[in-house]
């Protein structure tokens, strides 16, 4: 069903919103399933049993319709209150692989961290709205995922 501003010509523009949070964690990289020597062999010195941090650095993007009375895809302020709950709260200054149970048995890859914060975020947004995530672990390693 057309809206009220479409049945009246007015066109529908998409627009693409993101927010930016940096949060600190150490991990591992390790898989249980493996032997000491595989996990050394695949995951070198990422595997090192002491662990490795970073200034992990997340952008959030969000695409809807900017809505024309709000003039806004959405509230950023609300972004920023989902982000802190979703992100900030259960990673920032975390040990990733023993304070996070989804790492339990999930190696924490950047790859896996940003499926962990787009199931978290799409459960608390608006429907259809999430569109990626994109993580800097490093100022060169920067892992992008949309929900495939
Ligand atoms: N596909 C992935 N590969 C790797 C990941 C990952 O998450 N996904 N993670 C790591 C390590 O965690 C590691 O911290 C990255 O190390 P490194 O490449 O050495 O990081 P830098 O780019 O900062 O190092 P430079 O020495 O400056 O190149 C490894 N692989
Ligand atoms: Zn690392």
């Amino acid at each position: 069903m057309e809206s009220r501003h479409q049945q009246i010509g007015v066109k529908e523009r998409v627009g693409y919103i993101t927010r930016v949070e940096s949060f600190s964690a150490c991990h591992r990289l390790h898989n249980k399933s493996l032997s000491d020597e595989e996990n050394k062999k695949i995951f070198g010195k990422c595997n090192n049993p002491h662990g490795h941090g970073h200034n992990y650095k997340v952008e959030v993007t969000v695409r809807g319709k900017i809505d024309h009375v709000t003039g806004m895809v959405m509230n950023l302020t609300d972004l920023k209150r989902y982000i802190e709950e979703a992100v900030m709260i259960p990673l920032d200054h975390k040990n990733l692989d023993k304070e996070v149970p989804y790492f339990e048995n999930v190696v924490s890859t950047t790859e896996n961290l940003a499926v962990y914060i787009w199931d978290r975020l799409l459960k608390l947004l608006p429907p259809g709205l999430l569109y990626e995530i994109k993580i800097h672990e490093t100022d060169k390693n920067i892992v992008v995922y949309r929900g495939e």
